[in-house]
């Protein structure tokens, strides 16, 4: 999307002024604290911040798995008061259950959302179709009838991302999923997850420690304070799309990688210890 277009865009997640504190107010874990933050509609935002910053309640948070104790989030206009099915999520763990094929793993979540649950059945083929051709464009094609084991760590990841997207869900959340990558595999996914996106306009919320990464794929890096967590930087990433690995290389690119870099220390220096007031 062209930065122009992108200004133009309505929000799709907004989090306004939003607290949480693991084991109830004033008394257990303040893990967030006045978070605010908003994402456009189609926008790649990424969230880093040092560990334990509150990353992922950002994301539980988001997709109504915990509710806050104060403020008030939004996704698709519509006020999160529990877990939200417009949803597609993927973690470090690509979970695939080891049962089920590869095909059978994607088309899950159609078993579960709304409508297709109910089309399912009657439309088997249709759906089918649809889980092979995103097999097909996340580099798997074919690979649908083989079991998770007899998948690299790599192609598990994509079969994963397909799985969260099945649905065609508004909303990507991915929760560290490249984590557990080797570097090559890891930037291999970065092209997958870049032209997936350009292809299908979805929203994403990335939450990453790879700085490289965030700057890479991202529209927008919202970087997160120590605990409790709340946005200390919000970095606008102009390089043009789309981007070449190559970009990862090049001087300016690390120079916003090295800036990050900086905020998140002076983040880190001012990380509570274990014990401490929270
Ligand atoms: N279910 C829970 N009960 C109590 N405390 C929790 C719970 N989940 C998270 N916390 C605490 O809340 C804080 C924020 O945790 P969170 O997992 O959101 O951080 P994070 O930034 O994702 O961490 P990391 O970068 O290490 O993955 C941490 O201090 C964590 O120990």
């Amino acid at each position: 999307m062209a930065p122009a277009e992108q200004s133009a865009a309505r929000n799709f997640v907004d989090i306004s002024d939003v607290t949480l504190s693991y084991g109830g107010e004033g008394g257990g874990v303040l893990a967030v604290e006045d978070l605010t933050m908003s994402v456009r509609e189609g926008e790649f935002a990424a969230v880093v911040g040092p560990s334990g910053c509150g990353k992922s309640t950002l994301m539980k948070l988001t997709t109504g798995l915990v509710v806050p104790q104060k403020g008030r989030i939004t996704v698709d206009g519509n006020r999160v008061k529990g877990p939200l099915d417009i949803v597609g999520m993927a973690f470090q763990n690509p979970s695939l259950l080891p049962w089920r094929r590869t095909l059978q793993n994607i088309m899950l979540p159609l078993e579960i959302v709304s409508p297709h649950a109910e089309r399912l059945r009657k439309n088997k083929a249709e759906y089918v179709a649809r889980a092979e051709a995103m097999l097909e464009l996340v580099g798997l094609g074919g690979f649908g009838p083989r079991y998770p084991w007899q998948l690299s760590g790599g192609m598990q990841q994509r079969a994963n991302l397909c799985r969260a997207l099945i649905h065609e869900p508004g909303l990507l959340m991915l929760d560290e999923p490249f984590g557990a990558l080797d570097a090559f595999t890891r930037e291999e996914l970065w092209g997958v997850i870049r032209d997936l996106h350009q292809k299908k306009k979805f929203t994403v919320v990335l939450v990453t420690h790879d700085l490289r990464e965030a700057v890479y794929l991202a529209d927008r890096v919202f970087v997160m304070s120590a605990r409790p967590g709340k946005v200390v930087l919000e970095r606008k990433i102009d390089f043009e799309r789309p981007r070449p690995i190559d970009l990862t290389y090049t001087g300016e690119f690390n120079d916003v990688v090295h800036e990050l870099r900086e905020k998140i220390a002076e983040a880190r220096a001012d990380t509570p210890q274990i014990g401490t007031k929270s």
